[in-house]
Formats: C-alpha cells, structure tokens, sequence
C-alpha cells in the first residue's frame, strides 16, 4: 500500500544539485519519490533489490506515485532506479511462473494502469536509465519523453528471446520513437541494444557517465518546456498518444495474458528461464 511519508526539509544526505534545493519526501520501501522545491520536478526511484523486477507490489506503488506526481501538479518526472546496474529487470518471472490466478490478474491489471499513467501521461517525463533495461524495463523507459543512459549498459525487448510475447501495446511503445521497421526487426530478433547502438538508432537520446549526469540532463530537458503553456502541452502530447493507448483493449489484452501464460509450453519455458537465471 502507498503510505506517502512527506516532509519538507534542506536534505544534506542527497547528493548534487537536490542537495541545495528543499524537497519534499514522498517515500515508501519500494519507490521513493522526491520533489525539487525549485525546479518542482519529481524524481521517483524504484528501489526493489536485487534488480527492480515488477512485481505486484512494485507496480502498485509506481502507480500510486504517478498519481501522486499528477496530483501534485509537479512540473515533470525523471524515472530512475536506486541500483547500480540495474534500472529494471523487467517483470517479475516469479509472478508469472506457477501463478496463483488471482493475484496474476491483478499484477496484469497493474501494469497496464502503470503504462497507461505513465506513457498517457501530460506532465513531462524522462528516463535516467543508470542500469540494465530490458523487457518490462524498456518499456518503463520507452513511456517516457526521453531517455538519457549510461554507457556499456542494455535496453530492448527481448521476449522472444525467452519464448514468450511482447504485447502489442509494448511495440506500440517502441513504434512510438523507432521506424516501424526496426521495432519489428528488434522485437522479432528479441534484441538488446547496447547504450551506444540505443543511442546510435534513436532509443536513446543521450549518453552520460554518472547517474547524477543522467538527472541533470532529464531536468534540463523537462525544463525546455517551463515555458510552455501546461494544458496545452498535454493535449499535444496525448493526442500523438492517443492511437497506442486507444488501442488497449484492457480487458481483452487480460484475458489473452492469463489464456497465454497458463499454457503448459509457457510454463516450461519460463520456468527453464528463471532457472538460467538463477543458475548464472
Ligand atoms: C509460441 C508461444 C507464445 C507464447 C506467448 C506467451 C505470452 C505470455 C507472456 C506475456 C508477457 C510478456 C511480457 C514480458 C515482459 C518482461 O518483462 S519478461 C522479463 C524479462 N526480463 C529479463 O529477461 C531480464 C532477466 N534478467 C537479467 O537479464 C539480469 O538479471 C539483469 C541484466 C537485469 C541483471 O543482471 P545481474 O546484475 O547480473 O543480476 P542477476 O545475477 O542476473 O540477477 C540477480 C537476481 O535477480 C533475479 N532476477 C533477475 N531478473 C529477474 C526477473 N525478471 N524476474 C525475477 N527475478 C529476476 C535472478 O534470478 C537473481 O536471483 P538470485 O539472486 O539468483 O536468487
């Protein structure tokens, strides 16, 4: 549940430019949102060790900490993650592996509201991609207005990859910023994209070395719109949006992921995955 802690303070304890600013705290165990006083730019950070995988809960508070951002009327939100490495994992194979079917109709529910709030969103957004992003995670990144990354690093759809599917509202995402061409080459190849091939294609829209670099760059380009007229910027937004997010079919699109992910094949496949991965 979303328990926001708010406090308003001078925080010594954050590091760079939040240091001089006051900010307020809206936090819980898994996702901590800040507000720069001065720039009034949210920064939420998702903090799920070891690698930000979305689960239920997770995804629950990234919703909650949307709307928090939206009911704020923050002047734009940078994503990021608290972990070295790792922006996000992508989504949580334990919630998909041997499900309980309530709890993963739920889950389902979940992200689709997540990616619903966040890619439909008017506010300004950015992804500080400080780590890995692949599958679920690229998708997180993808919804955002702009993505700045670090370098070595990997970014893409690779569902194929695992055997399974990405959904049609995952491509649309991706079709949203890469020529219809190369998301299908990347979706069907299942491709992870190093930073600077992200970055040579367009996935990504800048290269820095550090995670605070990565915050600069998002505020400076939240910032380019300071000037520019809220509501209207938002219209103008969601109405290049409006075709990708019309086209979910929210309770059609569930019904197909609980058909597909009960499937005895999908099952053995995911579950052979996450032993790889256990296994590394
Ligand atoms: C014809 C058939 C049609 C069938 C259609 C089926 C369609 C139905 C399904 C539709 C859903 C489709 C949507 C899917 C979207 C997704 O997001 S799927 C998830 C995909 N994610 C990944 O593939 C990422 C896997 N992880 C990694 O690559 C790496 O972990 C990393 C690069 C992110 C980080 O590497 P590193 O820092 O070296 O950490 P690790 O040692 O690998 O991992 C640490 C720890 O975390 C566990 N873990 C990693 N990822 C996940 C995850 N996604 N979910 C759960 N757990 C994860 C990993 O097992 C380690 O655990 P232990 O410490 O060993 O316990």
């Amino acid at each position: 549940m979303f328990l926001p802690r708010i406090v308003k303070r001078m925080s010594p304890l954050l590091g760079s430019r939040m240091s001089l600013n006051a900010c307020r705290f809206a936090s819980t165990d898994l996702v901590r949102t800040e507000v720069d006083d001065k720039t009034g730019i949210a920064v939420v950070t998702m903090n799920r060790k070891p690698v930000n995988s979305l689960n239920l809960e997770l995804l629950r508070e990234l919703s909650s900490a949307l709307d928090a951002v939206e009911k704020n009327k923050s002047r734009g939100m940078i994503l990021a993650s608290s972990l070295d490495t790792v922006f996000s994992a992508g989504l949580d194979i334990t919630e998909m592996y041997k499900p309980d079917q309530a709890r993963l109709k739920d889950f389902w529910t979940t992200l689709q509201e997540v990616w619903l709030k966040l890619f439909g969103s008017g506010f300004p957004t950015a992804a500080a991609i400080n780590g890995h992003a692949p599958a679920g995670g690229c998708l997180l990144a993808m919804s955002c207005e702009y993505r700045v990354m670090r370098p070595n690093l990997t970014i893409g759809l690779n569902e194929t990859q695992l055997g399974i599917v990405a959904p049609s509202w995952f491509m649309s995402t991706m079709e949203n910023i890469l020529p219809r061409r190369e998301v299908e080459l990347a979706l069907t190849l299942g491709k992870m994209f190093s930073t600077e091939k992200a970055h040579e294609i367009g996935l990504v829209d800048e290269i820095v070395d550090t995670k605070e670099e990565a915050l600069a760059k998002c505020t400076e380009f939240i910032q380019l719109f300071a000037r520019v007229p809220r509501e209207a910027r938002a219209l103008t937004k969601q109405s290049f949006r409006r075709e990708a997010l019309q086209k979910l079919d929210r309770d059609q699109d569930l019904q197909m992921f609980i058909y597909l992910v009960n499937q005895p094949q999908v099952q053995k496949g995911l579950g052979l995955y996450f032993e790889s991965l256990k296994k590394k």
